[in-house]
């Protein structure tokens, strides 16, 4: 059994409710990183680089954009594994994002195979007209 299949799993209900200094948690993560995750931030505010008040600025909620926007390093990574406490549910609102986020990205996939394809095509077409076989 993987580890995370162990992990609690949260609501986005409740981990809005830890948002104080004692008790703050918040959602990291994304499907390029093993899906987003809960973590008890509590005990690391005081020590964090980037200050306690951004961290409680964004307690309680979504953080993964922010956390991604800063470019925090390969350290701040290993850090934030210490806080994992769970999993996160997924609203269906937010599943609906993600399908369409992945659709939209598939797609694009399917339209550069088709500009290769072309390309291609015009590449072999023109070695043919200029005697190339
Ligand atoms: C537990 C979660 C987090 C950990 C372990 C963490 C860790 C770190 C570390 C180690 C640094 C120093 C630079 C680096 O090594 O990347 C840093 C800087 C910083 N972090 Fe975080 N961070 C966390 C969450 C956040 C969040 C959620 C935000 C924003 C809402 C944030 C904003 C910043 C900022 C503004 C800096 C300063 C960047 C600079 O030096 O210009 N961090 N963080």
């Amino acid at each position: 059994m993987c580890k995370s299949d162990q992990l609690k799993e949260y609501t986005s209900e409740e981990v809005s409710k830890h948002t104080s200094e004692d008790d703050c948690w918040m959602i990291i993560g994304n499907e390029n990183n093993g899906g987003p995750k809960v973590y008890d931030v509590s005990k690391y505010l005081d020590d964090h680089p980037g200050g306690a008040e951004v961290m409680l600025d964004v307690s309680g909620q979504n953080a993964d954009e922010f956390f991604e926007d800063i470019g925090h390093s390969a350290e701040a990574r290993a850090e934030l594994k210490k806080y994992l406490i769970g999993t996160y549910k997924m609203s269906e609102e937010e599943l609906e994002k993600v399908r369409i986020a992945a659709e939209k990205r598939a797609n694009q996939t399917g339209g550069s195979s088709v500009m290769i394809i072309m390309v291609a095509l015009v590449a072999i077409i023109y070695a043919y007209t200029q005697g190339y076989f």
